[in-house]
């Protein structure tokens, strides 16, 4: 599979104002790297506050004004800059947003789902939303409805097949599935599979562990900021054994089917993040080093994990 995004150190951090004048960096994402591959489903799980729709505007080139940020994200080979982003937003790179309050609520469903075009693309992109909109099972009325006409369920068709429009090469889906019955749930994570298996790189945004256990090929785990352990979604399998990171292995343990076995303690917060490894105070299994040195994400292959346990293993 070839490779479609590469999110290389990333960090993303806001300039806040204390105490008058004086200056803080808040710092959200630390040193975040992690790729997309051509048909493939990269979920990224991690708690609400951790930065994940960040990564998402980051990617998109929407974050907000006083948003600082470093490192390198690489599309399809090419350094995706400023200019490349707004190029490429909404056309190769599509955003299934958050909330269906995306839609504009005084504007008929077809025109949205079209978008902007000049008179001479128009037939050719309304063929192409009448293949969507069967695809995705709405009616020809749908067309001429507005949003508060739609059922919740409906909306999200609706979005997916705005985000499909221009056939994009990436998919970022931030969080498709929360406030959705079991049904919705189910039939939003088959439209991402539906997309992966035609090649589209999905990166899906999300706190549901078992959306992500679901769909994804590989799952990245967020933790104060960090991608602690990117992992196969098969090491979740079974007896967990193959997980690498003790907070990873403590997440499984903690699924119901597992028994709620969770560790003590909690996630240090932005601006209060230890200079050593961030799961320092929690660790079962820590190092005299851990407490002032942060592991970086040692590569393993398809596999990466930050934790000075498994130096040796790095590739
Ligand atoms: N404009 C901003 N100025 C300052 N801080 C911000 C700004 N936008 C976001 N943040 C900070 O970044 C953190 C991460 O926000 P983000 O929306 O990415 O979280 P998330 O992981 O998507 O959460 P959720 O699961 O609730 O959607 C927030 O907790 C907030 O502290
Ligand atoms: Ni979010």
């Amino acid at each position: 599979m070839n490779e479609l995004l590469n999110v290389n150190e990333v960090s993303i951090s806001f300039r806040q104002y204390v105490q008058g004048l004086k200056q803080k960096n808040l710092e959200v994402i630390t040193d975040l790297s992690l790729d997309v591959r051509e048909g493939e489903i990269v979920a990224i799980l991690g708690s609400s506050g951790s930065g994940k729709s960040l990564l998402a505007h980051s990617i998109l080139g929407i974050l907000p004004e006083n948003a600082n940020q470093q490192g390198k994200i690489i599309y399809k080979g090419q350094l995706l800059d400023e200019e490349l982003k707004d190029k490429l937003r909404g056309d190769e790179i599509a955003l299934i947003p958050q909330s269906v309050n995306f839609l504009d609520p005084l504007m008929k469903i077809s025109d949205q789902v079209i978008g902007d075009c000049s008179e001479e693309e128009y037939p050719q992109k309304k063929k192409k939303q009448e293949e969507l909109f069967k695809q995705y099972n709405l009616d020809k009325d749908v067309e001429d409805m507005y949003p508060f006409q739609l059922s919740g369920g409906m909306a999200r068709r609706v979005l997916v097949s705005t985000a499909l429009m221009n056939n994009p090469k990436l998919v970022i889906a931030d969080e498709p599935t929360p406030g959705l019955d079991e049904k919705a749930v189910a039939e939003t994570l088959k439209h991402l599979k539906q997309m992966a298996e035609n090649g589209v790189g999905v990166l899906l945004i999300t706190h549901d562990i078992n959306a992500a256990l679901e769909v994804a090929n590989r799952i990245a785990i967020f933790y104060a900021g960090y991608v602690i352990e990117i992992a196969l979604t098969s090491d979740f399998k079974e007896d967990g054994e193959n997980l690498l990171h003790p907070y990873t292995k403590a997440l499984f343990k903690a699924l119901p089917e597992n028994g709620f076995e969770l560790t003590e303690g909690h996630q240090p917060l932005h601006g209060d993040i230890p200079e050593g490894c961030p799961y320092f105070s929690r660790c079962p299994n820590s190092l005299a080093k851990c407490e002032h040195e942060r592991p970086h994400l040692i590569n393993l292959g398809d596999k990466k994990v930050r934790c000075f346990q498994y130096e040796k293993e790095e590739l």
